[in-house]
């Protein structure tokens, strides 16, 4: 977490309720809040899974369990193994590409899918990304609701303990990290976590999604750029961490290269906003 300057709060400091944001003092969301009608405001747990049929039965069991949650969706990114099947027995809603596309594609599936089934005279759903390799601790991400219903941020991050057997040398992390900050002024905690809840209005305004694992470095410079406010929560989540070995280090090689190239696009649409004016 960021240290404070003397000046008082900065970006990314804990505020008053203990959450890091990147906004202060007294973080405003600019979604509308959702009308305090007679409805409560649901959310919909959007999965995208390649290959979890030995996780995602509990991932989803977990997201279902989740207060708020009325929808469980998974995506099945198109899987080798018989995700989509555990999946449904499980009690999910089950959508599936017939190839597999990266995960921001398995996103905005994912978000279209929901908002088929939002209807007009409720407010749309918040939506809740969860990966499909958190098993049992995916009910932990239920923290990340309560900053977005309350209208604090717009979008609310998890943030991870330390990891059993993770390998990474925070390269990828270190230069996503680093790129966000320059561009937006913040400088999160754990740039690339990938479950975030956040409003149907924020995910609008973060589409087109960087392609494949530049997708959480693009939504956060997006929707801050927009003036759109984050929030980093402590959540207690264990996921498959990527070790040491080459599928490890090809892994990560991927999610570098997929940063630059969201990071790459959006230095040239600064640049380009600098000089029109339409930053
Ligand atoms: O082509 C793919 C590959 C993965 N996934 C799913 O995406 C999620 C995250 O993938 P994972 O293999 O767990 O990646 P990690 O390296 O653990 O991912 C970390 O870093 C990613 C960004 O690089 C973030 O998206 C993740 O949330 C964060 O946990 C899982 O549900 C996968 O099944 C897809 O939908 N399509
Ligand atoms: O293992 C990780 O945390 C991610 O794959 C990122 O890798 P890094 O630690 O090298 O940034």
């Amino acid at each position: 977490m960021n240290a404070q300057s003397s000046d008082g709060p900065v970006p990314g400091s804990p505020d008053a309720a203990g959450y890091a944001t990147s906004s202060v003092p007294d973080p405003v969301a600019k979604s509308p809040r959702p009308p305090a009608g007679r409805h409560r405001q649901r959310v919909a747990a959007i999965i995208p899974a390649k290959d979890e049929s030995r996780r995602i039965a509990e991932t989803v069991r977990a997201a279902r369990a989740i207060p708020h949650v009325d929808l469980v969706l998974v995506v099945d990114d198109g899987s080798d193994d018989n995700t989509q099947d555990v999946a449904r027995e499980a009690g999910a809603v089950v959508v599936r590409h017939s190839h597999n596309r990266g995960k921001a594609a398995a996103m905005e599936t994912g978000a279209a899918v929901v908002g088929m089934r939002d209807v007009a005279d409720r407010a749309a759903r918040l939506l809740l990304f969860i990966d499909g390799d958190l098993s049992g601790s995916a009910v932990n991400t239920a923290p990340l609701i309560a900053p977005v219903l309350e209208g604090v941020a717009d979008i609310a991050i998890a943030l991870l303990p330390p990891q059993p057997g993770a390998g990474g040398r925070g390269i990828v992390v270190g230069a996503a990290r680093r790129g966000i900050h320059r561009l937006t002024g913040w400088t999160p905690t754990q740039p690339l976590s990938g479950m975030r809840c956040m409003t149907r209005q924020a995910f609008e305004a973060a589409t087109p999604l960087a392609r494949g694992w530049g997708v959480e470095t693009g939504m956060t410079i997006d929707l801050l750029r927009q003036g759109y406010v984050a929030v980093e929560v402590p959540c207690d989540l264990r996921h498959r961490a990527s070790g040491t070995d080459l599928k490890g280090q090809m892994h990560r090689a991927a999610q570098y290269r997929d940063v630059q190239m969201a990071l790459a696009a959006r230095r040239t649409r600064a640049a380009v906003g600098a000089v029109t004016g339409r930053g």
